[in-house]
């Protein structure tokens, strides 16, 4: 070394080289270099043994000169290997720096620079040099020598490997838990948070052995610890590779694991991965070699307390998220479909959404089926349980399924012998003809029977007379108590019966206009007109002039018969009963309903026309159970479904009231009838509104005719057998059976007795 130094150097100091003197310069005091060691690549030592050889003009410059100089000069001599090692050593050193100062500053993106995150809540980074991990394995090695030879029992690293060690029993016990203080806990603080990562208070600290003659593998598990520090310390092995799955608090363990949850990873030597302990996680098979690696669970006594009373891990599990997040869409969702419905107490809130969640499931899990040709959906019916939407919304008669019906008993006929040359289309719908009217709800009261077969006379009504009017359920449902029983049940045909002996009752409805701004700031003066003009709507019950449809007969269609009642529905609408307690009979939204259901008859609904979609015939099926069930009401069932009793029984118990005769006249009112406060109009004549405004009627005029239609155009009215105004060409026409309309010729203003001219007032 003296020499090859002599033989490159100069001492005049004026070369750009750095030399060295030959001989030292025994009187100077060399400098002591220690407190820099950190800043220099060589000992200390070495700095001082040489400074006496520096040239005279630097023999006074101040230490970091000095440094340099002999820094250069001691790189030029250090042979290439030490060299190489001296250059990674420096960037070594520039790393752990950056490592400091990553942890000094301590934000998310700080640390983003000195370690990546291939998945979330998994980060890796360069850990260890080679030669530490080398040191690492050889400590390991002489340490297992030891047990072998003393045959002293330690303990397993875990309970899940059995070959390896825990480091505290080689004395790393306070070097790891620094490690931990220092370098784990502030990465945690910011990266693991809510799994207690600022709170790390101490560590289990061991290795584990992998390869074929060692653990082979490591089942899929989640660590005791918060955060846990995973290091690879050897290089020469196959396989091995750590899969992570997400995740997941104790209750959620086992959960299905979400494709963007899935990650495998390969180890490194040297290079760590940092994990939320309760990452589940396993390791595949070391197939060759061995790989040995450094674990450090880091583990909070704060956090772990703290979880105990804890039920709701949302901010890190993530089923316990996704779990919260579906109960939140489920609560929308069920505010959405009881449209805003109050509970007497939250209890029963809470009681109700639990039912809708059970019916929310069940919908979920028949629209997840491919092969179902319907679809189930949320509707106001979702906060019942199957057993209450069964008890509260049928209705047919228990009766019904015995067949009593009133055939033999007078007026119902079957129909065995017409319909026979009945030629009904490939498809039908009656709504397309103006024959029926908005679905109607039956509320909590089973008088289904009342709906089906109020729907079935809608249609033949106006069929035969032109007119749609809306008969009145109510009237049958109170008044039809020979058979019938109301909400208690009934059937349709005790209805027929009841309608041909006493007609029954147009819906009368009247509305007031919806509130507007004008209503509300003057919604008392506007009470007090409506009443004064409308003295009628408060006397109601006593004034109100009965406008009464009636029917002449019923056909019952053989039971079984479907091509029967196929026909008959060409014809009109047609009463039927079914099974309506099917469970997706309550969820029922769209499709061809094909059941399962039973045949057992419970509840009564209409046909309003027939149709096939891809292959498949159905029937149109007016429900009255509101808009918010199925297709607005309407459902589609299996028509020709190969079962002799229909799908759901629809087969066996089908009837539609016959009519040739029209609507008798409604009776004169006694006296002059009150049109309003102010107004009246003479016997055997009809109020008709002149001049509406907001639904107000200001101007009351007579027409000259009784229980008259009065037209729209408030200038005129037809005879209420010829209910149809036609003010453009000034005529009142009626709808005959084959639902075209005739006119009576007759020139002359009408005399009350016949269509023709419409009337003037
Ligand atoms: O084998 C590995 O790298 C994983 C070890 C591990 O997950 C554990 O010991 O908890
Ligand atoms: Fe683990």
């Amino acid at each position: 070394m003296d020499e090859n130094m002599g033989n490159g150097s100069r001492n005049d100091g004026s070369s750009e080289e750095s030399t060295l003197r030959l001989e030292p310069c025994l009187e100077h005091k060399a400098d002591n270099y220690e407190d820099l060691e950190e800043e220099l690549e060589f000992n200390p030592l070495l700095y001082s043994s040489l400074e006496r050889y520096l040239p005279a003009n630097l023999l006074n410059s101040s230490r970091l000169v000095k440094a340099q100089y002999m820094n250069e000069i001691l790189l030029g001599y250090s042979p290439p290997s030490e060299r190489n090692h001296t250059h990674k050593h420096r960037e070594y050193r520039q790393k752990i720096t950056s490592n400091y100062q990553a942890i000094s500053e301590s934000t998310k993106e700080s640390f983003k620079n000195i370690m990546s995150e291939p998945s979330p809540g998994v980060l890796t980074f360069e850990m260890l040099q080679p030669r530490f991990c080398e040191m690492m394995l050889e400590e390991v090695e002489n340490f297992e020598k030891w047990i072998r030879e003393t045959k002293f029992r330690i303990m397993r690293p875990n309970s899940m490997n059995k070959y390896g060690a825990v480091l505290d029993d080689f004395g790393l016990q306070t070097m790891l838990q620094k490690f931990m203080e220092d370098f784990i806990r502030p990465i945690s603080k910011v990266l693991f948070t809510e799994v207690g990562g600022s709170t790390l208070d101490s560590h289990h600290g061991f290795v584990v052995e992998y390869g074929t003659d060692r653990d082979v593998d490591l089942g899929f598990h989640v660590d005791d610890a918060e955060v846990t520090l995973n290091v690879c310390l050897g290089k020469q092995f196959d396989g091995g590779e750590l899969f992570f799955r997400g995740v997941r608090c104790e209750k959620h363990v086992n959960t299905k694991t979400q494709p963007e949850e899935i990650f495998d990873y390969s180890h490194v030597a040297g290079h760590a991965i940092l994990h939320c302990g309760r990452h589940r996680h396993g390791a595949r098979a070391t197939t060759s070699g061995r790989r040995t690696n450094l674990l450090l669970w880091c583990r909070s006594s704060i956090f772990r307390e703290m979880r105990k009373y804890q039920t709701d891990f949302s901010s890190w599990c993530a089923e316990c998220k996704r779990e919260k997040e579906e109960r939140i869409r489920k609560n929308v969702l069920f505010l959405k479909s009881q449209n805003g419905k109050k509970y007497s107490s939250e209890q029963e809130r809470v009681y109700r959404f639990k039912v809708f969640e059970e019916n929310y499931a069940y919908i979920t899990e028949h629209n997840s089926k491919e092969n179902s040709s319907y679809t189930l959906g949320l509707n106001a019916y979702s906060d019942l349980t199957h057993h209450e939407f069964r008890n509260s919304f049928l209705g047919l008669s228990s009766s019904a399924n015995d067949f009593i019906r009133l055939k033999g008993r007078g007026s119902g006929s079957s129909a065995t012998g017409v319909l026979s040359d009945v030629d009904a289309p490939s498809s039908l719908d009656w709504r397309e003809k103006g024959a029926v009217t908005n679905v109607k709800n039956q509320g909590s009261c089973g008088a289904c029977w009342s709906f089906s077969a109020t729907g079935a006379m809608e249609g033949i009504n106006k069929i035969t007379t032109g007119s749609l009017v809306s008969l009145s359920e109510q009237e049958l449902i109170d008044c039809d108590r020979s058979y019938n029983e109301g909400c208690g049940g009934g059937l349709m045909d005790y209805a027929f019966e009841f309608v041909i002996k006493n007609g029954v009752t147009m819906t009368q409805s009247w509305k007031l206009a919806p509130p507007t701004p004008l209503w509300k700031k003057t919604l008392a003066s506007s009470i007090l007109i409506w009443l004064m003009t409308h003295p009628n709507h408060l006397l109601a019950p006593i004034l109100l002039q009965r406008h009464v449809v009636t029917i002449d007969g019923y056909t019952d269609i053989p039971q079984n018969d479907e091509d029967k009642l196929l026909k008959a529905v060409a014809t009109q609408p047609v009463s039927v009963g079914i099974c309506g307690s099917a469970r997706a009979f309550q969820s029922y939204s769209k499709g061809i309903f094909t059941g399962p259901c039973s045949t057992e008859l419970d509840h009564a609904v209409l046909i309003v026309g027939y149709g096939s979609k891809n292959g498949v015939d159905y029937w149109i099926i007016k429900n009255s159970w509101g808009t918010s069930w199925g297709i607005n009401g309407y459902i589609h069932m299996q028509r020709n479904s190969g079962n002799q009793e229909g799908i759901c029984g629809i087969n066996k118990l089908a009837s539609y009231p016959t009519k040739t005769s029209p609507n008798p006249p409604t009776p004169p009112a006694p006296g002059p009838s009150k049109c309003s406060m102010f107004t009246s109009c003479g016997q055997g004549e009809t109020c008709c509104c002149g001049l509406k405004f907001l639904g107000i009627c200001l101007s009351w005029k007579c027409c000259g005719l009784d229980s008259a239609v009065c037209c729209k155009d408030g200038r005129h009215c037809c005879p209420q057998d010829y209910p149809i105004c036609d003010t453009s060409r000034n005529l009142c026409l009626k709808r005959m059976n084959n639902a075209t309309i005739v006119q009576q010729p007759q020139k002359e203003a009408f005399t009350g007795k016949f269509g023709g001219l419409i009337y003037p007032f």
